[in-house]
């Protein structure tokens, strides 16, 4: 039988209310369990989500009673269409408890992994790999840290992911969608979404190709020729990364002018005694200072702002959390006092900020305009963060670097972090709808993993790598089940917006001087923007934030143009070969 909209406005009303109280008690199981991985903890979170699940269920089916394609009112027709989305509670029971279950080992898998000496102590990722893998420059090392961790995690999930991924595609069937990765890819409401991605990594390939051939020289300078091939692919232990998605730390093997070395930021920080709630306050301060709303008291109390030095096993990986009930928001972090932590609290804090102001709406609501949009708040804040203005008003530089060859120093930093990381936040994603629909087998996951790191990032395994790995696994997001396009949308989408902010608060000059920091005006235009949460379309959200409604490469090829000037430069005069056409992953100079 047939509803009327006014119904479908009680059932709406009605889903609302207990819908809180729902997903309040599974955050507190699921907050409960990360930061303190124990069996009953375990329990304790499956049950909840089998609750959760349930409820899902029940107003799932019944909003799929309402024919929206009758109602006039789009905010209902909005809100129903979301509901009619399940998701995994679409399962059978039975196969829901299992999948939940995979989730669970996956993800705690990815979390408690160690690499143990072969006498004496086992280190983690984070920080104590993370941290080889970032200031080490003995290859052996670098190896002995990489292999070690991913054959420790990777292994693993080896034997599971194939089960995970036939419950995943059953479940997105369920929804009515050809396979999981279809049903990632929805959430972006957009037909030509892989053409459209296809298209900007073209744009972005030169920028990508001229910094990778400029690290390689600077890597084949320092690790010699039995190492690194200068017209072949990079080996993915040497980048000061565990999954080779950031460069910065290796910026000393690499800065143009070395004569005119950055400041160490980390170094002033830990001079001037920061400790991790300095951190997260001054984060706090400049949402403020646009006018934007102050973090609540509950946080403080709430959060998980340090790795426990209790013995608690936690998982380490950052991330925010809404508790969807009286301005109870979280950050759970294993801070580090350095730069870089500094600059991932911003992006923590982006998340929190967007909670911040869509807490009032519908809870149909309360997500970004999409995904990528939840991603790139905090990062435009740290671009002007990270600006020599910035630092410098805040006490973290002690004189603005300003001469040109300072300048292209300032955005090879920059670069590291945001350019290396194009090809990498494209593939993670590229590979998992592969594997979903099938192009991808599960007798050559790995394979299939590393000939897309070749193709995109120009990288070879330090090692010889077999289908007894599960390379990918070794990456939070793959283990979590978490998807990964939304970073390479966000890092365009940090880029436009920035550049929008700057323009509207009365910026002038090069696009990386810009601090949008105090401006009230900028403020207010995000705020519009993250009031809205999820209950417009995102490209009417993007056009009234920057005014145009397409994702665009262009901003970000502005920020970067003096330094892509400055590279092809340096590489026509290097002789150097854009890409990698011995494209063989050789493992000769290991003995
Ligand atoms: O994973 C993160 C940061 C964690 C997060 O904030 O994106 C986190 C990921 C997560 C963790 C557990 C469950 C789901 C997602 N996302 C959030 O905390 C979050 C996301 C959307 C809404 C609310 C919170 N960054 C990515 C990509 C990245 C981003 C920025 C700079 C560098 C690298 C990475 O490290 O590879
Ligand atoms: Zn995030």
């Amino acid at each position: 039988q047939f509803y009327s909209e006014t119904e479908a406005k009680l059932f709406l009303q009605f889903y609302e209310q207990t819908a809180q109280v729902v997903f309040n008690q599974f955050m507190e199981a699921s907050w409960n369990y990360v930061t303190n991985i124990t069996k009953p903890n375990r329990e304790e979170m499956l049950n909840k989500e089998m609750e959760r699940s349930q409820f899902t269920l029940y107003f799932g089916t019944r909003a799929r009673l309402f024919n929206i394609h009758h109602f006039q009112d789009p905010v209902v027709k909005r809100m129903l269409s979301k509901l009619q989305n399940i998701d995994k509670a679409a399962l059978p029971k039975d196969e829901l408890l299992e999948y939940n279950k995979l989730l669970a080992y996956m993800e705690t898998a990815y979390s408690m992994g160690q690499v143990c000496m072969s006498e004496g102590p086992c280190v983690t990722l984070e920080s104590d790999l993370e941290e080889i893998m970032a200031t080490s420059r003995d290859e052996k090392e670098l190896m002995w840290a990489w292999q070690g961790w991913h054959d420790a995690v990777g292994r693993q999930l080896r034997p599971i992911f194939g089960r995970y991924v036939y419950l995943s595609n059953k479940a997105a069937n369920l929804n009515g969608y050809d396979d999981m990765g279809d049903m990632w890819r929805a959430v972006y409401e957009s037909e030509t979404l892989e053409d459209d991605l296809e298209d900007l990594f073209e744009e972005l390939k030169p920028l990508y190709l001229n910094l990778h051939a400029y690290v390689r020289r600077s890597l084949y300078r320092h690790y010699g020729p039995d190492i690194i091939d200068l017209r072949g692919p990079i080996p993915a232990h040497l980048l000061g990364n565990m999954w080779a998605q950031s460069w910065v730390k290796i910026l000393d093997l690499v800065l143009p002018y070395p004569k005119k070395p950055p400041e160490d930021i980390t170094k002033i920080m830990k001079g001037q005694h920061w400790k991790p709630d300095k951190m997260f306050q001054e984060a706090d301060t400049f949402f403020t200072s646009l006018g934007l709303i102050s973090i609540p008291n509950e946080f403080w109390k709430n959060s998980m702002l340090e790795k426990p030095t209790d013995g608690r096993e936690v998982e380490c990986h950052a991330s925010a959390w809404n508790f969807y009930k009286d301005n109870d928001f979280r950050i759970k972090k294993c801070t580090e006092v350095t730069i870089e932590d500094l600059l991932s609290i911003f992006h923590q804090m982006g998340h929190i900020q967007y909670f911040l102001q869509y807490q009032n709406h519908s809870i149909l609501f309360r997500a970004g305009a999409n995904p990528a949009f939840q991603e790139a708040i905090g990062l435009v804040i740290s671009l002007s963060a990270s600006s020599h203005k910035y630092l410098l008003n805040r006490g973290l530089l002690s004189h603005q670097h300003q001469d040109p060859e300072e300048e292209i120093n300032f955005m090879m930093g920059i670069a590291l972090e945001k350019i290396a990381f194009i090809p990498f936040s494209y593939l993670v994603d590229l590979f998992r709808w592969r594997v979903f629909d099938g192009t991808i087998q599960k007798d050559v996951y790995n394979q299939e993993w590393w000939n897309l790191r070749l193709k995109y990032q120009g990288l070879c395994p330090p090692i010889p790598r077999s289908e007894e790995d599960f390379d990918p696994g070794a990456k939070f997001h793959v283990s979590a089940n978490v998807p990964y396009i939304r970073y390479f949308l966000s890092l365009l989408l940090q880029f436009q917006f920035h550049e929008a902010l700057c323009k509207a608060s009365g910026h002038s000059g090069p696009l990386h001087h810009c601090n949008i920091y105090n401006s009230k005006i900028a403020g207010d235009i995000l705020e519009n923007v993250l009031k809205l949460g999820s209950s417009r379309p995102w490209p009417e959200v993007l056009k009234k934030l920057t005014g145009k409604s397409k994702v665009s490469s262009k901003a970000l090829m502005t920020y970067f143009k003096p330094l892509l000037n400055w590279l092809v430069n340096e590489n026509v005069q290097q002789g150097e070969v854009l890409g990698w056409p011995d494209f063989t992953c050789s493992f000769e100079g290991r003995n």
